[in-house]
């Protein structure tokens, strides 16, 4: 990521940690993550006695206020250092610091186009065995954007359109998004999201702006970032 980009928005913090010091942390953010999801699945899902679950309460405080002892002033944001290594820990879909967010991992597969495949449990549950309506949207608008944006423009979610088709059983899904159209700062993506090999349970439409405030330049890729801001 670019640092005019960042300067100009003041939506990305320029934070100059070393690509090899970002890897180690990230795994051990993740780890951490992986460990708090399970915690989340395992307390929806437990039956153990009212005392055992205010002992697992209080042990569980204690683990928070531990990490309470250094915290960020607010949300983890999107970082990114001069080598152009960028992260968002918090991101609700994609953060890998962020318990709350399926732990998912989006395959560009060229510009304009993108899947991802991962397992949603108990915390995701809306009707019941089956997956939340706003879950998917959320899943959704994120691939979206990324294949809006392809990591090489700020695109942002204008207007989203769903069409739920049929229930989506909790458990192993996938999702595909593409680029339908192209005109100036309006990028149409169309996705869905369905069992794996089955019919889409949800197809979306969605129109990505390239806000009015971005620093933009037009090349024969059509418009996008400037290299040089
Ligand atoms: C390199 C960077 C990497 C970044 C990583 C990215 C990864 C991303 C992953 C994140 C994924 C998560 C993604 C998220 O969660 S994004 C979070 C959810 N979305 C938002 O918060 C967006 C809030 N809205 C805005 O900021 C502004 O309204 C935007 C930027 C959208 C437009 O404000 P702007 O000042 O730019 O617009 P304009 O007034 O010049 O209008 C321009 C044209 O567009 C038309 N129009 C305007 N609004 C809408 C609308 N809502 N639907 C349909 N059309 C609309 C308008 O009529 C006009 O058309 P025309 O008259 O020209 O025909």
């Amino acid at each position: 990521m670019h640092d005019n980009l960042g300067m100009t928005m003041g939506m990305f913090i320029h934070d100059e940690v070393p690509t090899d010091e970002v890897e180690r942390r990230e795994k051990a953010v993740s780890a951490l993550a992986d460990s708090v999801r399970d915690l989340v699945d395992a307390t929806i899902r437990t039956t153990v006695a009212d005392d055992e679950l205010a002992a697992v309460r209080a042990e569980v405080d204690g683990l928070v206020a531990r990490l309470r002892t250094a915290q960020l002033p607010g949300p983890a944001g999107v970082r990114y250092n001069s080598e152009g290594r960028s992260w968002n820990w918090g991101n609700a879909v994609v953060g890998r610091g962020n318990a709350v967010a399926p732990p998912v991992d989006i395959v560009h597969d060229g510009f304009g186009s993108a899947y991802a495949e991962m397992t949603l449990g108990a915390a995701y549950e809306g009707p019941p065995g089956m997956v939340h309506g706003g879950v998917s949207a959320l899943m959704l608008d994120q691939i979206m954007g990324e294949t809006a944006s392809g990591f090489r423009r700020l695109t942002m979610t204008g207007t989203l359109t769903l069409r739920y088709r049929r229930p989506l059983p909790l458990g192993p899904v996938r999702m595909e998004a593409r680029i339908a159209h192209e005109e100036g700062r309006k990028i149409t993506v169309e996705a869905q999201i369905g069992v794996r090999g089955e019919d889409a349970a949800v197809e979306a439409t969605g129109l990505f702006l390239i806000p009015s405030w971005a620093p933009l330049a037009e090349t024969e890729q059509g418009w996008s970032r400037s290299a040089e801001g």
